[in-house]
């Protein structure tokens, strides 16, 4: 027999992991006649982690203070939580959980009375849900110890657990890595992970280390000089998602091959060179078959049909001219 509420909740859980619970919608922050940031636009969804990036300067930290309210847009709005910024800031607002800068805690106070501290000050915060909190970045074995021996990797899981003890629908981290060795940044990455997919929250995190994000992300926005200049998508392998490929064609007739391929309406065509015989192209995977064929009835010869691969690192430094990590 069918459980109805079985089958429910698994549509609701399924409904919320598509819930757009930030968006950006052509946002600017002009000082002194310069545009830092420039009519950005992007969202993020419940159950999945985004990662801001660019260089340094790009305006990654600027983004991040509009969106929490620690300083004002120029232009444009933000939704959090389907509440506006700008319209209804504590609305908003209380969809957030934000770590900007390290977080600040009392360090002869142990990491359990410290949440408590911050229970206090917060409505509805239950025993519970700092267990819940604690367990969620691991820190339950150390709940007991002062925060002056926690490493710096337990103080900022220690301020994620604070973050999210109000149940936030987005939670921001500028940097979180930063300052962390290997190991530390491991464990960041798989309990944001875990946070993501757990607590099903949107999760935002600048970085200017695209390795970092490519592991942690399930897309990036690359911002430059405060503007958009790419969103790429990342499969659980960190690799660029495959639905949509690009293919390098050397043809008998080039003109002939992009008229076709425009009629076809299948595949964005990159770019071509005539004297080379070669086109370039954007296709979906499940579109090839039908693009050689349509290429092959309009009597165009193909000589050599192959991936252009290019991890999203290439991809990054050709967008933003920046060395590995900056
Ligand atoms: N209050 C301000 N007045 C004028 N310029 C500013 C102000 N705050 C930031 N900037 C400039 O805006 C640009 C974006 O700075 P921002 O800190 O947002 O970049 P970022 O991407 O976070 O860089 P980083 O990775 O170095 O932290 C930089 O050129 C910075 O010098």
């Amino acid at each position: 027999m069918v459980d109805m509420n079985k089958r429910n909740s698994a549509a609701e859980a399924r409904s919320d992991r598509n819930e757009t619970v930030l968006q950006l919608d052509n946002v600017s922050k002009i000082i002194g006649g310069k545009k830092l940031v420039n009519g950005l636009s992007f969202e993020v969804k419940s159950g999945e982690i985004v990662g801001l990036l660019g260089p340094n300067g790009a305006g990654k930290t600027t983004t991040i203070r509009m969106i929490v309210g620690l300083i004002g847009m120029s232009e444009g709005d933000v939704r959090i939580g389907g509440s506006s910024v700008s319209k209804s800031f504590e609305a908003a607002i209380r969809h957030i959980g934000a770590i900007i800068e390290n977080p600040e805690f009392y360090p002869y106070m142990t990491g359990l009375d410290n949440l408590k501290q911050f229970q206090r000050m917060t409505e509805g915060v239950s025993e519970e849900r700092i267990r819940e909190v604690t367990a969620l970045v691991g820190l339950q074995d150390a709940m007991n110890k002062k925060v002056k021996a926690y490493s710096l990797g337990m103080r900022q899981r220690l301020g994620i657990a604070q973050a999210l003890l109000h149940k936030p629908k987005v939670l921001i981290l500028d940097e979180p890595t930063n300052g962390l060795d290997p190991a530390g940044i491991r464990e960041m990455r798989d309990y944001l992970k875990l946070i993501a997919d757990k607590e099903r929250i949107g999760i935002l995190v600048s970085s200017h280390m695209l390795s970092e994000m490519e592991l942690m992300c399930s897309r990036v926005v690359v911002i430059q000089e405060g503007k958009l200049i790419a969103v790429r998508s990342i499969n659980h392998n960190g690799s660029e998602e495959k639905s949509s490929m690009s293919l390098s064609l050397e043809v008998t007739d080039v003109e002939l091959a992009s008229r076709t391929l425009a009629a076809l309406n299948k595949a964005e065509l990159l770019s071509k060179d005539a004297d080379r015989g070669m086109l370039a192209v954007k296709v979906k995977h499940e579109d090839i078959p039908s693009l050689v064929k349509a290429l092959t009835d309009a009597g165009v010869g193909l000589y050599r049909l192959e991936e252009i691969k290019s991890s999203l690192e290439d991809e990054f430094m050709k967008w933003t001219g920046a060395n590995r990590s900056a």
